[in-house]
């Protein structure tokens, strides 16, 4: 049975349509990975469908199933992956002056916002009849993607940075994946992965050319417009950082939709984030006319040189009435630790790096401070601890004497008469 909701594979650069009932990644008619295709919906059918409770609990991403693409007649793979909190964070919002909530979604399954788009791809793949899965990932979408390969029974061989952080690795082995740390950047492991992808007819995962990937990743936008209608008020900006674009281009379209059929009164702007030493989408989106292809920043998992979602990430950062801007990796460590601090919300680096941003739109005069800023956490600090040595200066180290306490702290005397 196919995909009743949706209707095309749509070329974003010529607009040429294509079966969404085949597996195809990038439209034929263009070089390499340029044709990017949306996916395109008949909306009345899934308003038809779609009878979730709006502001109600969301117990996982499939709440939105009706705007899911996947076939009525597949078996889901699903860890439970969506469904994370929208929290309050009063410390952080005093510390930065604004009024900010955090989405965690390092709260997924496998730690990362990926697995949105990953059960999807299992989903898709087995249902397509395949058994053998890939991608070329800076490790997140590794490790999500070889959670759910293991959960759907399936082979999964990723393409990885030789340098990407050790959790980063250590989970897809867990998970029973191959892992392929390839000598080079992840822009070389991406191209590889495309090259076996075209020889070896595996399934590929990756959202920048499978289609599908950016509307499991819509759902985040869904639950956010979900999370507004429960608060009562949509907020002024979401924050997101950028590497490939397919996560910002995905979030935004997931909200729009829920504007777009009425379920929710108002849109925010999209803020997007990043790194200044991998720079890409930010260049574009400003029409700078040297792009910068090299990718050099501790935050791995937006270290990207050639982004392959360019056009969708701009679309969303336009349509929405945002903007983009670029954070020093100082600045992405200072963040780590305060979120942390402030919330306890442990983020890596990438999933930090908006609070950074805020931090740059605030003094830029980009955001206002009497605006509402939704800071979105894409991913789990633990994936990368060396990172958090930095942020921190790690741990006080000290011999098993009470004496090496009492010259932190004082004697107990005098820290009970301090208080
Ligand atoms: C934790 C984390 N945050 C942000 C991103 C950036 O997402 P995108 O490449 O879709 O822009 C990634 C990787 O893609 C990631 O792993
Ligand atoms: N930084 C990403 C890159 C690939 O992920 P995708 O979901 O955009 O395909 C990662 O975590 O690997």
């Amino acid at each position: 049975m196919g995909m009743t909701q949706v209707t095309t594979l749509e070329c974003t650069l010529c607009g040429a349509e294509y079966d969404p009932n085949q597996v195809i990644y990038t439209c034929p008619e263009h070089e390499g990975v340029k044709g990017i295709l949306e996916v395109t919906y008949d909306y009345d059918a899934i308003d038809d469908a779609f009878d979730g409770d709006l502001g109600g609990p969301i117990a996982s991403q499939w709440k939105y199933e009706a705007f899911l693409p996947v076939a009525a007649d597949a078996d889901i793979v699903t860890l439970n992956e969506g469904g994370t909190d929208l929290f309050d964070a009063p410390n952080l919002s005093d510390a930065l002056g604004v009024e900010t909530l955090v989405k965690d979604d390092g709260r997924n399954p496998t730690g990362c916002f990926k697995d949105r788009a990953s059960a999807i791809a299992v989903t898709k793949a087995k249902h397509a009849g395949r058994d053998i899965i890939t991608c070329a990932s800076t490790g997140n979408a590794a490790a999500s993607l070889s959670g759910y390969a293991a959960r759907g029974g399936m082979d999964c061989r990723i393409f990885v940075p030789g340098d990407a952080p050790t959790g980063k690795l250590a989970q897809p082995l867990v998970y029973g994946a191959d892992v392929l740390a390839v000598n080079g950047s992840y822009d070389e492991a991406y191209d590889l992965s495309v090259d076996v992808t075209e020889k070896y007819g595996w399934y590929n995962r990756n959202a920048a050319i499978n289609p599908f990937q950016v509307e499991g990743k819509r759902t985040v936008g869904h639950e956010l417009a979900d999370q507004s209608i429960a608060r009562g008020h949509v907020p002024d900006w979401v924050v997101f950082s950028m590497g490939d674009g397919c996560t910002i281009a995905g979030a935004w379209k997931g909200f729009k939709e829920f504007y777009e059929l009425g379920y929710v009164d108002d849109r925010p702007k999209m803020l997007g984030v990043q790194a200044e030493g991998a720079s890409a989408i930010h260049d574009a989106f400003h029409d700078h006319e040297d792009i910068d292809e090299i990718a050099e920043t501790l935050a791995d998992s937006i270290a990207v040189g050639r982004p392959r979602n360019t056009i969708k990430a701009c679309r969303a950062l336009e349509q929405s009435g945002g903007t983009a801007l670029l954070v020093s990796d100082d600045q992405i460590l200072a963040a780590e630790a305060l979120l942390g601090s402030t919330e306890g919300i442990y983020s890596e680096p990438a999933g930090a790096t908006p609070v950074a941003g805020v931090q740059t739109a605030l003094d830029r005069g980009i955001i206002e401070q009497d605006e509402t800023v939704v800071v979105v956490s894409t991913g789990f600090g633990l994936k990368d601890t060396k990172s958090a040595e930095k942020a921190t200066g790690g741990v006080d180290r000290i011999d098993p004497e009470i004496s090496e306490v009492e010259g932190l702290y004082g004697t107990a005397e005098e820290a009970a008469a301090d208080d």
